[in-house]
């Protein structure tokens, strides 16, 4: 249990360093084809309501996808962090409803849209780092850990390709996404 939490923080420390070091050209390019990429895939396409993070300076620009989305008439729904390790999703009319929280990352003032996770299509997750069995690291709040087994959707994780790490630490509580979307296009998580 507390050799889990240290394997955690190290290799959590060594993403968090490779992250730093992508550099703001390989983001915006790799941001761009991610991007691209989502617009061809039919789960994409065919759901009406989206789950997707918004995206840090250090990670998939997702401000393109959510505006794209918008503008498309799908329902579109962002993390509202409720309590550490607790968060729903909330839906969003125009970006410009949302407000810097903990980390700078943007989300809803309140929770008062917050929907069923049941109720959502999609959900494109973010990871620090991820492995091809569709397995994540995330920042340490376990927010996706403990929201994943609640939805019925199709969970993809969205990625640079750089932040691929094959040994990633597994625990019970873990749930593997379906599919990995990167730069590089998509693929299904191997089983
Ligand atoms: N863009 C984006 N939004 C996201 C996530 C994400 O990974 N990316 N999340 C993905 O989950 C959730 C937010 N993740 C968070 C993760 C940690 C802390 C936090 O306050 N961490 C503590 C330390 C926690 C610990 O180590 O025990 C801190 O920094 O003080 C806050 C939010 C929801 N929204
Ligand atoms: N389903 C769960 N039930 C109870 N505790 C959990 C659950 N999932 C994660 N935790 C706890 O939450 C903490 C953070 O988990 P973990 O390190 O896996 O987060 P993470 O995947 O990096 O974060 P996030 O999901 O927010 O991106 C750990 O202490 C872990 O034991």
């Amino acid at each position: 249990m507390d050799e889990m939490r240290t394997v955690k923080r190290d290799l959590r420390q060594k993403l968090l360093q490779r992250q730093a070091a992508l550099t703001p050209e390989y983001k915006r390019e790799a941001s761009a084809r991610i991007f691209a990429h989502l617009l061809e895939m039919e789960d994409f396409q065919n759901a009406r309501r989206v789950f997707l993070y918004v995206g840090t300076a250090q990670e998939v620009d997702t401000r393109p996808m959510l505006e794209a989305m918008l503008r498309m008439g799908k329902m579109v729904f962002v993390p509202k962090t409720i309590t550490l390790g607790h968060m729903e999703a909330c839906a969003v009319g125009d970006l410009s409803e949302l407000i810097p929280g903990r980390h700078g990352i943007l989300e809803p003032a309140d929770a008062k849209r917050a929907v069923s996770p049941d109720s959502l299509d999609l959900i494109l997750v973010p990871c620090l780092g991820f492995n091809q069995r569709g397995y994540r690291l995330g920042y340490g709040g376990g927010f996706y850990d403990r929201y994943l087994p609640r939805v019925k959707g199709k969970c993809i994780l969205l990625a640079f390709e750089q932040m691929r790490e094959e040994d990633l630490p597994v625990e019970d509580f873990d749930v593997p996404c379906e599919g990995i979307l990167t730069e590089e296009g998509y693929r299904s998580a191997e089983v």
